[in-house]
């Protein structure tokens, strides 16, 4: 018998010229354990790594939330699990905090991540659940509620930066803007089926988006001519639309068109609908919520829950203004530009 000939190492992408262009090349960036000084060098220059997240005003979240040995704490969207880590370190000892997410591909590699900074299963554990199971998480987890809750929505920067998962338009990747790629339909099948009066609207409900007349035409019409199965096919379409129109930053409107269907995709509102009706009475009395949120149609829905959650005597207290966050921030990390954060404090509810 002869010995099985040994695998040859696989070799790393090559890449062209100095530094590394594409998201596949950036392997010091996915490790930055091994490649720490490389990584703060990509974080001073106010960028995120790739395969990283850099939460969002951590600072005033942890004032809020005012995390205490002991404490039972849900992060609704664990995500990279920055703000999770922040917590575990305050509620510990004695404390339990679950992370949830519906992200298939990021949630084990967050969970193997906070395990390797000590937190046990004791302390941390994360569930692939979608926040708008939180009612039953909590039942089975603890009936009593929850002391703090957390929610960091939209997406993350590694779902972001990682063009295989179709939310960047910047790079070529297939149209699909799902966080569990494992559910419903990617957004190329969606623009296959979707007719014009729902496509409009939408582009008017999902994004505000002010041309959402003529960017429907213009999607439909080369949909009819070619189907739109990339990123960068129906940013171009988007930009060709846009041609004869003056003073309009053709970045913005993509964005906003990459929103309007990553919302119809993922079904976020409807989520975040649910979440926000329960809320209290996921809550102990006295518990604390931090919601942060990063375009009008989420802030809209948390303030108007918040508000009418108040006046129905459910929470105690709720944020008068909303936070946004500080120049330093702003200017170490421009993804935070649109944040908003709001806060409630928890009543019991009689039942
Ligand atoms: C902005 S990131 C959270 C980042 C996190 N706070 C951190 O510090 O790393 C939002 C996360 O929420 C997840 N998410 C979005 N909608 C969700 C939902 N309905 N239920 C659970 N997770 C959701 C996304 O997959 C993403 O990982």
């Amino acid at each position: 018998m002869t010995d099985p000939v040994p695998e040859k190492p696989r070799r790393r992408p090559r890449y062209s010229g100095k530094n590394p262009r594409h998201f596949h090349e950036k392997y010091k960036e996915h490790q930055p354990d091994r490649y720490a000084t490389d990584v703060e060098k990509v974080l001073a220059s106010g960028k995120t790594p790739a395969g990283m997240h850099r939460p969002i005003m951590v600072s005033e979240i942890m004032e809020i939330l005012a995390p205490k040995p002991g404490e039972f704490a849900v992060d609704a969207t664990l995500g990279y699990g920055g703000h999770s880590r922040e917590i575990l370190q305050r509620i510990t000892p004695g404390g339990r905090l679950i992370g949830l997410d519906v992200d298939p591909l990021e949630l084990p590699k967050t969970e193997a991540r906070l395990r390797a900074l000590g937190f046990g299963p004791d302390v941390f554990t994360a569930q692939r659940v979608n926040y708008a199971g939180l009612p039953a998480l909590i039942a089975r987890e603890a009936p009593e509620g929850a002391d703090i809750i957390l929610a960091d929505l939209g997406l993350s920067s590694m779902q972001i930066d990682n063009p295989s998962r179709g939310f960047t338009f910047k790079v070529e990747g297939p149209l699909d803007l799902r966080m569990n790629p494992e559910r419903g339909q990617p957004a190329s099948a969606l623009l296959a089926t979707i007719n014009a009066a729902k496509l409009e609207q939408l582009l008017t409900e999902n994004a505000d988006e002010p041309n959402a007349a003529l960017l429907t035409r213009a999607i439909l019409d080369a949909q009819a001519r070619t189907p739109i199965t990339t990123t960068t096919a129906l940013a171009t379409v988007i930009r060709t639309a846009l041609a004869s129109l003056p003073r309009i930053e053709p970045n913005d409107t993509i964005r906003r068109v990459f929103q309007a269907l990553r919302i119809a995709v993922n079904d976020e509102f409807s989520a975040l609908d649910t979440f926000l009706r329960h809320l209290p009475q996921c809550l102990r009395p006295g518990g604390r919520i931090a919601i942060l949120t990063f375009h009008s149609g989420e802030d809209r829905r948390v303030k108007h829950a918040f508000k009418t959650g108040l006046q129905e005597g459910l929470y105690s207290e709720i944020a008068r203004d909303v936070l946004r966050p500080g120049a330093e921030e702003l200017r170490a990390n421009p993804r935070s530009a649109s944040a908003k954060l709001r806060w409630a404090v928890g009543r019991k509810v009689e039942s």
